[in-house]
């Protein structure tokens, strides 16, 4: 597995506060790659430093194989930290003409108008940027972020500031440029199920330190449950003995996946009509909770999810 960002022992004190305390991190190339962890864990300052924007206090970070600052590394590297501003005057087509100047990559028209629909801005192009919605901006600077054709790509909290249909559309580009593309994304999200839909790994960051990193797939399989509405649903508590708990209208059965298709079939036997049959329990949410310990607020509907 060949890695786009390698840190060992990475630091940065900012007086007392440790930003990050030795962040030892592998990020494999291609794919989607989210960096979670509550407020202050660190993700940002992580960011910084691979963009080459602060100096670590300790330890050392390569993007790409080389140093963050090197030229070849910038080149090969795009990136949108927090919520960008551009000149408000400007176009959304002038911002990123402008951008391409300024990157010494000549502004081809047909090239800049392909990006703005991708990021879904075709309609509003020719507008200035003054009047845009945050979601906008963000679009607009991730359009930016990928006009130099880069490798990889670094994006903070690409969806924040967008509505429901912006952020699925987000979701559908970060996709589109790690399959279509071959750009490796790296994107720090507090939308835990958003990052569920879209990463391929993550690595949850806390306290400046990691403390879980995987594949989405393998953290989200382990405590799964087969949930299944059925009735009569007696019949099926009785099958399942001590693996079988009644939850709401429905029971969740604590079987491996490759039991499921002969439970099924057993029931289906035995004369029970099963109306849904699904696998619940493990979510990239409660990973989190578990691995950061910070609470979870009280919900006021107690999801599936969050059973036993
Ligand atoms: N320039 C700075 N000066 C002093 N402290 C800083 C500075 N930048 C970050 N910090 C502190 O470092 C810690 C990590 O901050 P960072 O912004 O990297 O966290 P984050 O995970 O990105 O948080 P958020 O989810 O809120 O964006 C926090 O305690 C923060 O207050």
């Amino acid at each position: 597995m060949t890695a786009v960002i390698e840190t060992r022992g990475l630091t940065k004190a900012y007086g007392d506060v440790r930003a990050l305390d030795g962040l030892d991190l592998s990020i494999p190339r291609g794919g989607i790659y989210g960096v979670l962890g509550p407020n202050g864990a660190g993700k940002s300052t992580l960011f910084r430093i691979l963009l080459g924007l602060i100096r670590p206090t300790e330890g050392q970070a390569t993007v790409l194989g080389g140093a963050v600052d090197a030229a070849g590394t910038l080149r090969r590297t795009g990136s949108m930290i927090e919520t960008p501003r551009f000149p408000p005057f400007l176009t959304a087509r002038q911002v990123l003409g402008w951008l391409a100047r300024a990157q010494g990559v000549s502004p081809d028209a047909a090239e800049i108008g392909r990006w703005l629909d991708r990021v879904g801005l075709s309609s509003a192009a020719d507008r200035r940027v003054r009047g845009f919605s945050v979601g906008m901006m963000q679009r607009l600077g991730v359009a930016a972020a990928l006009l130099h054709r880069p490798d990889l790509v670094i994006l903070d909290e690409p969806t924040s500031g967008m509505d429901p249909p912006g952020i699925q559309e987000m979701r559908a580009l970060i996709r589109s440029l790690a399959a279509d593309d071959g750009v490796t994304v790296v994107l720090a999200s507090h939308q835990l199920l958003e990052v569920q839909r879209v990463c391929d790994r993550v690595a949850i960051l806390n306290k400046g330190r990691l403390v879980r990193e995987g594949a989405v797939s393998e953290l989200t399989s382990v405590g799964e449950r087969l949930r299944l509405q059925a009735t009569p649903i007696a019949r099926i508590l009785d099958r399942l003995g001590p693996k079988g708990v009644l939850e709401g209208d429905a029971v969740l059965a604590d079987i491996p996946r490759d039991e499921a298709p002969a439970l099924i079939r057993a029931l289906v036997e035995a004369g029970v009509d099963i109306t849904e049959a699904r696998w619940v329990g493990a979510d990239l949410e409660g990973v989190f909770f578990t691995e950061t310990g910070v609470a979870r607020a009280p919900e006021p509907i107690q999801g599936v999810s969050h059973v036993g």
